[in-house]
């Protein structure tokens, strides 16, 4: 039984319902468009589980900007066909199992991004829902030190700033600077490099009002960018980790023969872009260093919003002022 009193209520449903289908709330949209195309519903079929796959009681749930962009049709050549339930990071419990699922059982605590490939035909039964099926392998067990809210903002965004450092090269005693420290991804970079992966220095850019904040996750060198620009520094880096879409000033930022990741936008060589993999066995390599806190999830504070908020937490994600990252819940 889980910690999380939320987490009980429709769990005792689907389980007192003798397996029949039952039917669950979520976020629906029909057509791509802003905002004003999702809409609620409380009479969604509980999606099925395939063999590989667990169905989670979801507890809470995080938006990612790559909600939005799939909504607005941006990835329509490459996704699964309307209507939609949006929602790519889930933590929740395990209350169902299917036939070849081996290292999970009914009861597990469980966090994860629940589309192996971000824009490769994205799940039609996402995690703004009270249940999503997933996966076993892109699933980890809830590290015990976190709560559901702070699990859910992690998958997406840690497995990009752990894929993209792996991918630029990043190792012990590398310098890096991290365009974007505040966000999502960039608090997450940071922590990754530093506690991680052993930086020897982390330069990161932000706003005013967040560079506390940048100095709180690790940062030795925080930049204001509405004062100064990071390309103008003497300094430059092993790598510099663009999630701002700057890839093209990032250039101007890196050592010769450094590395340059890029997340959005354009891409200048030596920069290389390139798009998450969802990974439950990279969750499970990081839970020891969340266990340990020396990785701590940044919740927005104007959230966690309730599931009855979820157009106002995307219309905030929207903004790009995020701190951290935008979850839901309770569900
Ligand atoms: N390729 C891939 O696989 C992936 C791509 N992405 C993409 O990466 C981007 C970032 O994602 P995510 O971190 O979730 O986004 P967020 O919405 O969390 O980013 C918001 C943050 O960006 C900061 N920011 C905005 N403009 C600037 C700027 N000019 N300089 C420095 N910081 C800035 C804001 O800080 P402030 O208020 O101080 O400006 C805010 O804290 C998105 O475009 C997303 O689509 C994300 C994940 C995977
Ligand atoms: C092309 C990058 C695209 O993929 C993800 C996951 C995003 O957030 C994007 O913008």
């Amino acid at each position: 039984a889980s910690s999380d009193p939320s987490a009980s209520s429709s769990t005792d449903t689907l389980v007192a319902s003798s397996g029949e289908p039952s039917k669950m709330k979520a976020w629906v949209y029909d057509e791509y468009g802003d905002v004003s195309v999702l809409r609620a519903e409380d009479g969604v079929l509980v999606p099925q589980v395939e063999e590989d796959q667990v169905l989670v009681k979801v507890v809470a749930a995080a938006l990612n900007p790559v909600d939005f962009k799939r909504m607005q049709g941006k990835f329509k050549a490459t996704d699964s066909p309307l209507p939609t339930i949006p929602g790519y990071d889930v933590a929740g419990i395990v209350v169902k199992v299917g036939s070849q699922v081996k290292n999970l059982k009914e009861g597990d605590e469980v966090y994860g991004d629940i589309n192996e490939k971000a824009l490769e035909n994205p799940k039609q039964s996402g995690s703004l829902a009270e249940f999503t099926a997933v996966e076993e392998k892109l699933l980890a067990l809830k590290p015990q030190k976190i709560d559901f809210a702070q699990a859910a903002g992690l998958p997406l965004a840690i497995e990009t700033a752990y894929e993209g450092l792996e991918k630029a090269g990043f190792s012990a005693g590398k310098t890096i600077l991290v365009l974007g420290g505040a966000g999502g991804v960039g608090s997450l970079v940071i922590q990754v490099a530093k506690q991680v992966l052993g930086a020897s220095r982390v330069a990161a850019t932000a706003s005013t009002g967040k560079l506390e904040l940048l100095k709180s996750l690790g940062v030795d060198l925080a930049i204001d960018y509405t004062k100064e620009n990071f390309e103008d520094l003497p300094e430059k880096f092993d790598v510099v980790f663009d999630t701002v879409g700057q890839g093209d000033r990032a250039v101007k930022a890196v050592k010769e023969g450094g590395s340059v990741v890029v997340l959005t936008g354009a891409v200048t060589p030596p920069g290389f872009r390139f798009v998450v993999t969802s990974d439950g066995a990279s969750l499970t390599k990081l839970n020891p260093f969340i266990e340990e806190g020396k990785i701590k999830p940044v919740v927005d504070p104007k959230g966690p919003f309730p599931f009855s908020q979820v157009v106002e937490a995307f219309t905030y994600l929207e903004t790009g002022r995020a701190t951290g990252k935008v979850v839901i819940y309770p569900i």
